[in-house]
């Protein structure tokens, strides 16, 4: 397994540029850096090419996370909003690729975070959803993209909860380079068993993401980690494994993930970056076995 860390641990914006991150996550012992991929497209052509080459003198592996926006996105019930989210994965895609990005992960076949103010389709968006993901599946493929399917927590989205619902969905649809990607963060409020989830997706799972049940970092809280490693091993399981953890509040991504309060306990960046270091020791140490 490859240990990753997201960029938006240290940043308020999903927008920031990741170009900083490399140098320093690859120094912190990280494999594998996640990038923000809802504004790649705003880079210019010679900034990809700096992160890109960057991240290879640094040994370092990208991969992308999205949470696609209301107004593109591959599922809506609006044809101009679903022609719109074609468009952008295709930009995006093609984007990412430029950085040498195989995987790319998130609540693709949505939007997110979603808006339940208003009433729920499940069954509809769900049917849109299958068709938005198969049609742009061979598109990625084409670029050797796999797209990752993340099971979120019932406030976050409606179509997948469960690993079982996230496994049923990528058959579905029925393309090699289309996963499902779990996220302890999520599983801890909807599963029985993280380990029962984990073998559930089984030869699906392509991308891990790890957090603690508050998203601090893996360590600082009371996921089963060693229940969590043994089952990854169990299934083989060799792709990444990523830590999400978001403790500062502020700006979109404050927001977004609704951290009303500072889980960091006052750290500066050089704490920050110790807590990061701590937990992918950590992380190794409970996953390895
Ligand atoms: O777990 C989450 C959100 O709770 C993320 O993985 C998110 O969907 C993505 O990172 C957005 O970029
Ligand atoms: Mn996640």
């Amino acid at each position: 397994m490859k240990y990753g860390i997201y960029y938006s641990y240290w940043e308020k914006e999903w927008s920031a540029d990741c170009l900083r991150y490399v140098e320093k996550v690859a120094k912190l012992g990280f494999d594998v850096l996640e990038i923000a991929a809802h504004h790649v497209n705003g880079y210019e052509p010679r900034h990809l090419d700096e992160i890109h080459r960057c991240a290879k003198d640094n040994g370092l592996i990208l991969t992308a996370g999205l949470g696609p926006s209301k107004d593109r996105y591959l599922s809506s019930p609006d044809a101009t909003v679903r022609a719109a989210g074609r468009k952008f994965f295709e930009e995006t895609l093609t984007n990412i690729a430029k950085l040498d990005v195989h995987v790319i992960g998130g609540g693709l076949y949505s939007y997110w975070p979603l808006d339940y103010s208003e009433p729920v389709d499940k069954e509809g968006d769900r049917a849109r959803a299958v068709e938005g993901i198969t049609g742009i599946a061979d598109f990625a493929a084409n670029l050797g993209i796999d797209l990752c399917l993340e099971v979120l927590n019932r406030f976050e989205n409606h179509i997948l909860n469960t690993a079982e619902e996230g496994v049923a969905f990528v058959r579905d649809v029925g393309k090699p380079n289309v996963k499902v990607m779990l996220d302890t963060f999520h599983m801890n409020i909807e599963e029985d068993s993280f380990g029962g989830a984990i073998r559930a997706a089984g030869p699906l799972l392509g991308h891990f993401h790890t957090g603690e049940c508050n998203r601090r970092v893996p360590g600082k809280g009371r996921i089963p980690w060693r229940e969590v490693g043994e089952a990854l091993r169990e299934i083989g399981y060799e792709g990444a494994v990523v830590m999400e953890p978001f403790v500062k509040m502020g700006g979109q991504i404050g927001s977004d993930i609704r951290v009303w309060r500072d889980l960091s306990n006052n750290a500066d960046e050089a704490q920050m970056d110790r807590d990061a270091k701590d937990a992918l020791i950590f992380s190794r140490y409970m996953l390895e076995g």
